[in-house]
């Protein structure tokens, strides 16, 4: 029988609950002694104090002559003071300050007598036409650090300028705390290492390198050990050969109510459970324990859940064993592009991606599957939403923790409306010009490019939204959407639709009546996007009932995301774009070429970033790349077809 879940408590308690128990297990900080060369991003264990001063000598700041201050008093542009070469001495940079000197005098402000030259300064007198004062121009003994001064308190994270502070003021060696081991024991039969060929059922290891990558960024040293099969006892065995080499330990998957999960029945007869089931979205079947003094966590399988739990659970504890914070970036107000309804079980993180439009941070929510790791890739920040709260409507405000500098997001072309690979191949190019700027970029469809438009919030929006009534592309619904002007219509490429199929097209399909047949399976685009426009238009013509075709309500965001359902047999066809059917080695039957063009407000058009993507529209590389790609035709790119100007709203 599997463990159930026991607990559905706050993430706040949990880690409490962490905590206090290793506080009960006593003191931790563990210190070892590294030459200071070596320290970088180490952790001190101890307050430093500086063993000398630095400059440990009067030190001449520039280079000229260094004399008594005194001998120059009176000096002005009118009334010149002239030293003899016995009351100074040419110095350079860096020099100890000689006896009896108490200032320097820059050679730029040395004045020889005529007809004399640089190389018989020091023998004869100059002159001088301003005074100095005492100290001027010296590095007192201590200006940097003095001796037994507090350099660095315990706990500082030490970066290359601490290092050379750390030299400069007599200390070569640094007690630091010593990395704590973290072991990670990835689990299940049907784990497999990383191969290029998995069969179907493998499931790839890699959540072991993203933990392993994250202990590294937070000071710990990650020990991998091998995969566990599903059995409690080899389960168990692997945990109490990580607990005795390590500090701390993450038991990976297992952690759910599946037949093979055993995590927390381990956990509990080998030592004490103190939690199974956190009050989080993705991660609630988080789990934690302590076996013979080193704390267990359960980290669910699905790598997204995985990096949420080991983020909140893990962290904390490695915090509080390095004595060190790695507390929360910047976080920045956001406005939610689209709704984002949650449960008032947990506490949901949501990755979103940010962009900069009119002055003004907007988050479109990415997937929040617990398997799509890439919404941790694509993600520029993580908006949490509480517990008690049931979500946030589109257009309202939200705080956002920023995966990224700011800078950098105020600097990305904010793409949001139909999905083209095309708009991958932009990205690339852009980045190579420009590499300042990157794109963000949503696929929520043609209409979705309009919508985001009306709300300021894109840059740009790919569209191809056939008028049924005049066959024309695009103008008529951006007059009626935009009565008040404000958009440009841009041309990008004309493309080829049609239906991806097996290949070879062993089923013959030609036309949607084909797919009305019994057996035959369908995978269709969302609503609002231009392709959905196109298989609607194509039933009415060819007078098929939608409701007759099995799977036209099974709708994915791309074109690629159809073509992969297509390669893997679950749809025998969908329509979709011959570059994507490319891709997948599909068949592909044409059905019309479409005129595919770039909507683009007027309060974008000078950014740099829709200014950079015009002239990469522009660009040869644009066009070798894209007829590459295969199913296009490119004319001219870039130029706008269209402006609708501004005009008042009768
Ligand atoms: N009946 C229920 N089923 C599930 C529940 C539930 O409450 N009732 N919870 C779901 C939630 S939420 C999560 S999260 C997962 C947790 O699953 P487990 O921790 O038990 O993990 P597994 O089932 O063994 O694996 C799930 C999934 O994770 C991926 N995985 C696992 N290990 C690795 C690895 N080392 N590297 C990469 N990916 C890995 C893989 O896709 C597995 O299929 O349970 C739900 N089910
Ligand atoms: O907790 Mo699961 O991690 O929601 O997917």
């Amino acid at each position: 029988m599997a463990f159930a879940y026991l607990t559905n408590i706050a993430c706040e308690e949990a880690i409490e609950r962490l905590l206090d128990a290793l506080d009960e297990l006593g003191g931790r900080v563990k210190k070892e002694l590294v030459p200071v060369s070596e320290s970088l991003g180490r952790i001190t264990a101890e307050p430093l104090y500086a063993r000398i001063s630095a400059p440990h000598y009067h030190a001449c700041a520039m280079d000229g002559i260094a004399l008594q201050a005194s001998v120059t008093f009176g000096a002005t542009s009118t009334t010149p003071v002239v030293v003899q070469p016995d009351r100074y001495v040419v110095v350079d940079t860096g020099d100890p300050l000689p006896d009896g000197c108490d200032a320097v005098v820059m050679v730029e402000d040395v004045v020889l007598p005529e007809g004399v030259g640089m190389h018989e300064l020091g023998v004869c007198p100059v002159t001088l036409y301003k005074a100095s004062s005492p100290w001027g121009n010296v590095r007192q003994i201590g200006e940097d650090i003095c001796a037994g001064e507090m350099l660095l308190t315990s706990g500082t994270v030490i970066s290359p300028a601490a290092m050379g502070a750390m030299l400069a003021a007599g200390i070569a060696e640094v007690p630091v705390v010593v990395r704590p081991k973290v072991g990670i024991i990835p689990t299940g039969d049907e784990v497999v290492p990383p191969c290029p060929d998995p069969r179907p059922g493998d499931v790839m290891e890699f959540n072991s390198t993203i933990f392993a990558g994250m202990v590294r960024s937070w000071g710990g040293e990650p020990v991998t050990y091998p995969i566990t099969p599903d059995s409690p006892e080899a389960v168990r065995d692997a945990l109490l050969r990580a607990v005795s080499e390590c500090d701390a330990v993450l038991l990976n998957a297992g952690s759910s109510a599946g037949r093979d999960d055993y995590s927390a029945r381990v956990v509990a007869d080998a030592g004490e459970l103190l939690f199974h089931g956190v009050a989080i979205k993705p991660g609630k079947p988080a789990m934690a324990g302590i076996v013979r003094g080193v704390p267990v966590i359960g980290v669910p399988g699905y790598p997204v859940s995985g990096i949420v739990v080991v983020e909140s659970l893990l962290r904390p504890v490695l915090e509080r064993f390095l004595g060190a914070s790695f507390a929360d970036g910047v976080s920045a107000e956001a406005t939610l592009a689209r709704p984002c309804t949650s449960s008032l079980k947990h506490k949901e993180y949501v990755r979103v991606r940010l962009g900069a439009v009119e002055g003004k941070l907007v988050a479109t929510p990415l997937s929040r599957g617990a398997g799509v790791v890439t919404s941790f890739v694509k993600a520029d920040g993580i908006m949490e939403i509480p517990q008690n709260s049931e979500g946030f409507e589109a257009g309202e405000k939200t705080r956002v923790r920023l995966l990224r500098p700011l800078a950098q997001i105020e600097r990305s072309l904010v793409v949001i409306g139909s999905h083209d690979p095309l708009i991958d191949e932009i990205a690339q190019i852009m980045h190579v010009k420009q590499p300042e700027l990157s794109v963000a970029s949503t696929h929520v469809g043609s209409m979705g490019a309009i919508v985001a438009a009306k709300r300021h919030e894109n840059h740009c929006g790919g569209i191809h939204l056939l008028d049924e009534a005049t066959g024309e592309y695009n103008a008529s619904y951006l007059e009626r959407h935009f009565p008040q002007g404000g958009v440009r219509q841009v041309e990008c490429v004309y493309r080829q639709q049609g239906f991806m199929v097996a290949p070879g097209n062993p089923l013959g399909i030609e036309s949607l009546a084909d797919l009305a047949q019994e057996g035959m399976r369908y995978v269709n685009r969302q609503k609002g996007s231009g392709t959905r426009i196109l298989s609607d238009y194509l039933c009415k013509q060819e007078n098929v009932d939608p409701a007759s075709i099995y799977g036209y309500d099974h709708e994915e965001f791309t074109h690629t995301a159809v073509a992969a359902l297509v390669e893997s047999g679950a749809a025998d066809a969908g329509m979709g774009i011959y570059s994507a059917a490319k891709i997948y080695g599909l068949g592909f039957v044409p059905v019309c070429e479409e005129q595919y063009d770039l909507l683009i407000p007027d309060y974008a058009w000078d950014t740099p970033m829709v200014q950079a993507l015009l002239e990469v529209l522009q660009s040869e590389e644009f066009r070798a790349r894209i007829e590459a790609m295969g199913g296009y035709r490119v004319e001219s790119p870039g130029m706008v077809r269209r402006h609708y100007e501004t005009r008042a709203q009768i």
